[in-house]
């Protein structure tokens, strides 16, 4: 016992002084624990091993099954070709395929990958080790072409969580489980510096021009970029990759790889996307589209189009994004949804810059809205099913969610108002830039100290009443949601077909830009479709598609001001979440379809006289000012900015015979 270097305390020792004054710790030799009935800790078995690193090695287990290997019949009917390779081979694959995703377009081979963390020696990486070559390689070889990056494959959350603590500065374990991360300079997208290649095939598809996000760039500067970021992701001890898909909706559901430097991306992803199981990464074969994402490495400001040191470049033709200097990891979600706004009205589907969810009796929900007007506060509703909170498409099959998860904000989040998102934040949500005690890593969520973006991206079966899948049948109501700062739209108004299509195009809110000091102008932001950032045909293509369908599944349309009432910013309040929840459950339930309405003044606006649980007098938003002239001139004012945005519109055609294009003219404000 002694002779192993194990010592126990116990009435047996004997303390001898040493020379340098420290008791030396004496032990007797075996056998004589249980002499005097004294229970000693070597009562329990011993450990199954002679060293600690045999210990170690029996700590972790093989990771769950793969496949199981099919049998002959289903072999024989074709069952995917992966089932009938070995493990080894299976793997072989991976990494050629990653390898050629990984490959410069330019040099004579691709990278030297292997699979794994570096941190953990591998005897002989030869083994895995793989390479994409393009010709035979020649002796020229760089220095680039003879090291080994190596490759981390759809880690789980919890190996990503060490990853990240390791080697990423700033990411913590709150209180809660959840992983805390810094997105590093930028806490939020940056639209001015994203590009889409314009060639001959999207310069006549494309929505190109003033108010237009699509901000052209060429092929070749879009390889000069790519090249800099697999450059820059090959030179790394390693990358992240995820391998996931897009779409709950079978039919129409893409293949998605994400390569990247961070654990904080890859775990954020994961949690986005939808996670493939593991016998679908066996038979994932190659991505229908790629994201290369080099995070804080900027681009060169001296390459042609480039006006910062962040560009975000989208290549449609070759199925590619590239992200130079911003880690903020939105990017990467919004980026595959302009991807999917190009994809899916392709095959007739419109895609959405929506929440949605679905009633005990399948009564579906969307819930359009720009950023901070309530998608995921609202969709996500203790009495109703989670469908999504963010990107959905609508087909001939009814609504699908795009991700496998939210992304919900978190400044100011109370356990209170908003108990399901509070609950998701556990481990495996990535919280980004929060504020936290150091030592009992509680966060704050009033701390605005990094960013007032502060988010959370947690997968979606986190809110208990998740509809998984994520699909469900044809909507029943499209609630249009405002966050009006000015105080002057109405908490709910019933919509015609025209009005919901004016109000879609216009696409509405208006926020606080410094919200600390003082009172400061509301600042109206007009965005095509609630997500003009995102969309990439012109406007009036994804709205004649929206009065489509709500016309044929009979859809109803409502707008919901979840901002300012009692007078305008500084002035009033913001409408209570509890109030702006009432309006919510009578739309759902049908009640408020059978209100009494009366007519607003300048936007012309059904508004119901009564809610149960709402107080009546805030339901004509005049009852809650008390300066009525300002009152007013107010709502007159937001009506011209409405009027003025439309202008560019009024010349465009909406649907087939363009009847439709006077009806919505005549929806907006008049006065
Ligand atoms: N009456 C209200 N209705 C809805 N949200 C409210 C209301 N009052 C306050 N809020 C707050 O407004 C915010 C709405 O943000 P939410 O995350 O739902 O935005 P979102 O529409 O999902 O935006 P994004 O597209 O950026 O994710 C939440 O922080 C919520 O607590
Ligand atoms: O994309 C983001 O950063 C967050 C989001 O959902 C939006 O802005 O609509
Ligand atoms: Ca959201
Ligand atoms: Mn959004």
């Amino acid at each position: 016992m002694a002779e192993n270097g194990d010592f126990r305390f116990g009435n047996s020792v004997k303390a001898v002084v040493m020379p340098n004054g420290l008791p030396k710790i004496h032990t007797h030799g075996g056998g004589a624990s249980a002499e005097n009935g004294i229970c000693h800790d070597d009562s329990a078995p011993p450990v199954k091993a002679q060293t600690i690193d045999e210990l170690h090695s029996l700590q972790k287990k093989r990771s769950a099954p793969t496949t199981p290997i099919k049998d002959g019949l289903q072999q024989q009917q074709g069952n995917a070709a992966f089932a009938t390779i070995s493990e080894e081979d299976r793997h072989k694959l991976q990494l050629q395929s990653i390898s050629a995703s990984l490959a410069s377009l330019t040099r004579e081979r691709g990278p030297n990958l292997v699979k794994g963390d570096p941190a953990k020696k591998l005897d002989t990486p030869k083994v895995t080790a793989e390479h994409h070559h393009y010709i035979t390689p020649t002796i020229s070889v760089s220095d680039s072409a003879l090291k080994f990056t190596h490759v981390l494959y759809n880690l789980s959350p919890a190996e990503l969580y060490e990853q990240a603590i390791k080697y990423e500065k700033g990411s913590f374990i709150t209180s809660t489980g959840a992983l805390a991360t810094l997105s590093g300079a930028k806490t939020g997208r940056s639209p001015r510096d994203k590009r889409v290649v314009k060639d001959e095939t999207t310069a006549e598809e494309l929505w190109w021009g003033k108010g237009s996000p699509n901000i052209e760039m060429d092929e070749h500067t879009f390889l000069v970029n790519r090249e800099r970021a697999v450059d820059y992701l090959n030179s790394l001890d390693k990358v992240f990759v995820n391998d996931q898909f897009l779409n709950w909706d079978p039919e129409h559901q893409i293949k998605v790889r994400i390569v990247s430097a961070r654990a904080y991306h890859s775990l954020f992803m994961h949690n986005m996307c939808i996670r493939p199981t593991p016998e679908e990464l066996e038979n994932f074969g190659t991505p229908d589209f790629t994201i290369y994402n080099a995070g804080q490495f900027p681009c060169n400001r001296y390459t042609h189009y480039m006006t910062s040191s962040t560009s975000i470049d989208l290549n449609l033709a070759r199925r590619e994004m590239v992200i130079l200097g911003t880690q903020y990891a939105g990017e990467m979600k919004k980026g595959l949804f302009s991807v999917m706004h190009y994809l899916m009205p392709k095959r007739q589907i419109l895609s959405l810059h929506s929440g949605c969810n679905m009633g005990k009796d399948g009564d579906v929900a969307l819930f359009f809205g720009l950023s901070g007007t309530g998608k995921t506060t609202l969709s996500t509703d203790h009495n109703r099913l989670l469908i999504g909170d963010d990107e959905h498409c609508w087909s001939e099959n009814g609504i699908s969610n795009i991700e496998g998860g939210c992304y919900a904000k978190c400044i100011d989040l109370s356990k209170e108002k908003e108990p399901d998102i509070w609950n998701a934040i556990k481990f495996g949500t990535v919280l980004e830039n929060v504020v936290f005690d150091e030592h009992t890593r509680e966060v704050d969520y009033t701390d605005k100290s990094v960013t007032e973006n502060t988010r959370a991206s947690y997968p979606i079966e986190y809110i208990p009443n998740a509809k998984i899948p994520c699909v469900g049948p044809q909507p029943k109501n499209v609630i249009l949601l405002a966050c009006d700062a000015f105080g002057v739209l109405p908490p709910v108004s019933k919509l015609s077909l025209p009005q919901t299509m004016y109000h879609f195009i216009s696409g509405y809110t208006a926020l606080v830009a410094g919200t600390e000091e003082g009172i400061k102008e509301p600042q109206a932001t007009f965005s095509a479709c609630f997500g003009a950032a995102f969309i990439m045909l012109h406007p009036t293509k994804y709205a004649a598609m929206l009065a489509e369908k709500m016309q044929k599944h009979g859809a109803t349309g409502w707008l919901v001001n979840t901002g300012w009432s009692g007078g305008r910013y500084g002035v009033g309040n913001r409408i209570k979440l509890g109030y702006t929840r009432k309006i919510i459950d009578a739309i759902h339930s049908g009640s408020l379809l059978k209100a009494n309405y009366k007519r607003t003044q300048v936007f012309g606006l059904e508004i119901p006289t009564e809610i149960e649980g709402v107080p009546s007098e805030i339901l004509d938003p005049i009852n809650t000012w008390g300066d009525r002239e300002g009152y007013k001139e107010t709502l007159l004012k937001l009506g011209s900015l409405f009027k003025k945005n439309f202008e560019v519109f009024a010349n465009y055609k909406i649907g087939q015979d363009g009847k439709l294009t006077e009806e919505i003219l005549a929806a907006g404000p008049n006065f």
